[in-house]
């Protein structure tokens, strides 16, 4: 799938792993709508990339992806900006042991939400042109992290998510594909702010940060090449693709018959 002309829509897009995707997408001639709830960085994001890639080549839309109508009132100025919507990256996330409730609604019931509410526009069967929607999860949505049982639950539940919309899509011909990355340790705001997040597990604060101080980490940009694969590739459909310092690798899964 070449990107020039393709338009996508981040969530978490001001900073970070969102913030690296954007620009990747923007560098291969997409443009692209950033939501976020951080409205100062995305407000100063969004001048930086104009003086890099031109006004017209970006929206910032500030939005809680917790929130139906904040999600529906930024599709539609995308569309109205832009015309169309082919790809959609579901990255915003947040660990937070404390706020367990909320890390469920943030990581997983706003996937759910975004997705089925860009289906609505992507949707083949429903008079959309297809495209390809992205999922941020993590390796811990492939195993345990026993510092952040109730992170480690959202992005097991966004990998399974991303599977089985997979599946649906291809039986019923939605003509989109999805696709979820999974990173270990990325040098972001999240695992510097870890210490005060974990509620009931800070006793394992101590150990974890200095497991993190003494593990290579990844940038926000090894993350950014692997996911444009996930989103140009279309062979790729129901991947999960584990992202590590020491490389990447397609996860397998037992097949259910
Ligand atoms: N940093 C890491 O080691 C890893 C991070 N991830 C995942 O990558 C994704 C991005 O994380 P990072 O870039 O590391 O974090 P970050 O904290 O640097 O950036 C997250 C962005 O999401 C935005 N956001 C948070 N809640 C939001 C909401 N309700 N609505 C809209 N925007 C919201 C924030 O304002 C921020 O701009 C998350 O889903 C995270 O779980 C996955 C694996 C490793
Ligand atoms: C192994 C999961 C990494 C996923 C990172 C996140 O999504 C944020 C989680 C925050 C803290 C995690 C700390 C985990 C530390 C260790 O258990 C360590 O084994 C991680 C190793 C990562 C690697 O080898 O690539």
């Amino acid at each position: 799938m070449a990107l020039n002309g393709k338009i996508a829509v981040v969530t978490g897009a001001a900073q970070g792993i969102g913030r690296a995707i954007t620009e990747l997408l923007l560098q291969n001639g997409a443009k692209v709508a950033l939501l976020d709830a951080n409205k100062t960085n995305g407000e100063s994001l969004k001048e930086v990339l104009d003086k890099l890639f031109g006004e017209q080549t970006t929206l910032f839309l500030h939005c809680n992806v917790e929130s139906e109508e904040q999600i529906k009132a930024a599709f539609q100025k995308t569309l109205g900006t832009f015309g169309r919507i082919d790809i959609l990256c579901n990255n915003a996330g947040i660990l937070n042991e404390e706020e367990w409730e909320k890390t469920i609604s943030i990581n997983l019931a706003a996937v759910v939400r975004t997705t089925y509410m860009a289906l609505e526009h992507m949707n083949k069967m429903t008079g959309g042109q297809g495209g390809v929607i992205v999922n941020t999860a993590s390796m811990a949505g492939l195993g345990p992290l026993k510092c952040c049982p109730v992170y480690t639950a959202t992005k097991h539940g966004v990998v399974g998510f991303t599977r089985a919309m997979a599946a649906a899509s291809t039986a019923a011909g939605y003509g989109i594909r999805f696709n979820a990355i999974c990173p270990g340790l990325v040098k972001t705001e999240m695992l510097s702010s870890l210490s005060n997040k974990l509620g009931q597990f800070s006793h394992l604060a101590e150990e974890t940060n200095t497991i993190i101080a003494d593990k290579k980490m990844l940038n926000v940009t090894e993350v950014a090449d692997c996911l444009l694969e996930l989103v140009t590739d279309e062979t790729k459909n129901g991947e999960a693709l584990q992202v590590r310092c020491n490389g990447k690798k397609y996860m397998t899964f037992p097949v259910f018959t």
